[in-house]
């Protein structure tokens, strides 16, 4: 994309979730002239005022200046912020994105007035560093340019994908969206177990790190599948295979899928409640 052709993206929202967008978009060497954030206390957004951003706390400014409106507040507040911008989103008619969980482009829609074109989009918070995957949805209001918008401007924060039907952003928010809090977590207890064990817990913390790094460079690097190469590192009769068997028998894959069934379904139940 050449610099006369990327579009001012207005940010309503600049708490984690934007700011990993920010950043990402930032350090990929995204003009920071064309970025507007939007919080309810100015002083927050200091930081990226001092990175060159257009910040303020007045919504409709950013709206009137935005090609891409990305709506990043709580699902919870996503009505009460968006009513109120209905005449300018109107006036400027940009691409919406939502980033929120949940939230249906009808409920969207329908809150800025109607007839809009609304991506929803489900990035995490590796975007920030410029490892993001996020799963993308167009109502069919949405152009083939407007797509290609949408898609070029979330792959400078990393993978982005098109999903066929809106229901399967639940999926993706169960995948990808919590994704990386799984792996943290998993991180986290690997550190707590590799200090029992009796590392001290800088070497704990960074022998975890890489191996998390290099096991996610290697998968994604290798033809072969994520359980070709477990199988390759558990000798047998050896040690991960000790390792393995106690996950398993722990149940560690019923552990997984209840947990992502859960998470899909409270991205289920947050459209349900927060509809209209
Ligand atoms: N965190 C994550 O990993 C992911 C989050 N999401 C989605 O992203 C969205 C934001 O989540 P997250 O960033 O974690 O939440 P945060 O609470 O960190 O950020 C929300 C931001 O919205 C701002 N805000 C509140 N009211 C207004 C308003 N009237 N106008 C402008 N800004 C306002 C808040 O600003 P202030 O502090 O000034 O009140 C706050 O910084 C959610 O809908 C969530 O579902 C999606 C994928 C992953
Ligand atoms: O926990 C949440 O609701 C948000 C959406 C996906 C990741 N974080």
């Amino acid at each position: 994309m050449t610099k006369s052709t990327q579009p001012t993206v207005a940010f309503i929202g600049a708490g984690n979730m934007a700011r990993a967008i920010i950043g990402g978009l930032l350090d990929n060497g995204y003009p920071a002239n064309l970025i507007w954030a939007t919080g309810t206390r100015a002083e927050k957004l200091a930081d990226l005022e001092a990175r060159g951003l257009n910040t303020g706390t007045n919504n409709d400014a950013a709206v009137l200046a935005a090609d891409i409106l990305i709506l990043a507040v709580k699902p919870q507040i996503m009505k009460q912020v968006c009513e109120p911008m209905r005449a300018t989103v109107q006036q400027r008619r940009p691409l919406i994105v939502s980033v929120a969980a949940g939230i249906g482009c009808d409920s969207l829609d329908q809150w800025l007035g109607g007839s809009h074109a609304v991506v929803r989009c489900m990035p995490n918070t590796p975007s920030q560093v410029q490892s993001g995957a996020s799963g993308l949805y167009g109502n069919e209001r949405v152009s083939d340019e407007q797509k290609a918008q949408a898609e070029s401007l979330m792959s400078h924060v990393g993978l982005a994908l098109w999903v066929e039907r809106e229901e399967l952003l639940h999926a993706v928010t169960a995948v990808s969206g919590s994704g990386p809090a799984y792996y943290f977590l998993f991180m986290e207890a690997m550190m707590a177990a590799g200090e029992k064990l009796g590392l001290g817990a800088d070497t704990a913390r960074r022998l975890t790190l890489q191996t998390a790094l290099g096991a996610a460079r290697m998968a994604s690097a290798s033809e072969l599948d994520p359980a070709e190469l477990r199988r390759n590192v558990t000798s047998p009769k050896g040690t991960t295979e000790q390792a393995i068997l106690s996950f398993q028998a722990a149940g560690l894959e019923k552990i997984v899928e209840e947990a992502m069934q859960a998470c899909a379904q409270r991205s289920r139940e947050l459209a349900e409640q927060l509809r209209d």
